[in-house]
């Protein structure tokens, strides 16, 4: 792992005791994190181990039930969704959200809506200012959908993408927020080899422009090579949290995690 000179002394993310609950089930249990800018830091774990939920109650879709979540030095906590995402957290979701109906063009737009509203007015009262900001926003777009991969791509609606293309316009979206964290929830999930190579490129890239990216990833492989930290939970707790090699060489790690993943390998 190359170190980036970009990564930042402070955390652009942290989070200190972070708890969700769910009724009477702990889903997430007194969490600290620290994510750098310029960094990929991968959050790992069993099946149920709590990463959707952390991740979901980072970005505000899942109220926290203890603890507090900075980005930025701001605090997140109890704002909306759209909030966060204005704060310049910006996700992708474990199961594709795009609007299959729509163009690529129109889904990545859907990343800057709020802008958007306001041009409309800006429509009715200043037309030309709005047709020129909304000029603006489709170059971005158009910039964004190149550097995923998907150029000359616009027109075509989302839902006739092939699979990996999709993941792709999911990033682009997200990526026009111009937000300094995002979070990749099992982005490379259902992807085969060569497929997840190529987006590991160019989650690389997006770390090199600064982006702090927290990142959901089953794939132990991956996660060893493209990852500048490493946090695992377990039952919803922190086990261990370091850079890849000490974290893939603690006995805490191979027996909650790991010891699965040899399992299945033999089994
Ligand atoms: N909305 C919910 N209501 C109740 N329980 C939930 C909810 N969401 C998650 N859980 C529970 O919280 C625990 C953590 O689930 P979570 O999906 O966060 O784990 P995960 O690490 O992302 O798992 P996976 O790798 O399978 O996606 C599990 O026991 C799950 O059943």
């Amino acid at each position: 792992m190359t170190q980036n000179p970009q990564i930042s002394a402070e955390p652009v993310l942290s989070c200190r005791g972070l708890t969700v609950r769910f009724g009477g089930l702990v889903a997430v249990r007194g969490v600290d994190l620290d994510v750098h800018g310029a960094t990929i830091h991968a959050l790992i774990g069993p099946n149920g181990a709590g990463k959707s939920t952390l991740i979901n109650c980072l970005t505000g879709f899942v109220k926290a039930s203890g603890g507090e979540t900075l980005l930025a030095g701001r605090p997140v906590a109890g704002k909306a969704a759209y909030e966060v995402a204005e704060l310049g957290m910006a996700r992708t979701f474990q199961n594709i959200r795009l609007f299959g109906g729509m163009t690529v063009l129109e889904n990545v737009l859907v990343g800057c809506h709020r802008n958007l509203e306001r041009s409309i007015l800006d429509l009715l009262f200043r037309r030309a200012k709005a047709a020129e900001e909304e000029a603006r926003f489709i170059d971005q777009a158009r910039e964004l959908l190149a550097f995923v991969g998907l150029n000359g791509r616009d027109g075509q609606l989302a839902g006739s993408l092939a699979y990996g293309h999709q993941r792709r316009l999911e990033i682009a979206r997200a990526l026009m927020l111009a937000p300094s964290v995002l979070l990749l929830d099992e982005p490379m999930a259902g992807m085969n080899v060569v497929e997840k190579a190529e987006l590991a490129e160019l989650i690389s890239q997006i770390r090199a422009d600064g982006t702090a990216i927290l990142l959901v990833e089953h794939d132990v492989e991956i996660v060893r090579s493209l990852s500048d930290r490493v946090t695992v939970l377990h039952h919803g707790e922190k086990i261990a949290d370091g850079p890849p090699d000490g974290i893939f060489a603690d006995a805490r790690v191979q027996s909650a995690y790991l010891g699965r993943e040899v399992t299945h390998a033999e089994g």
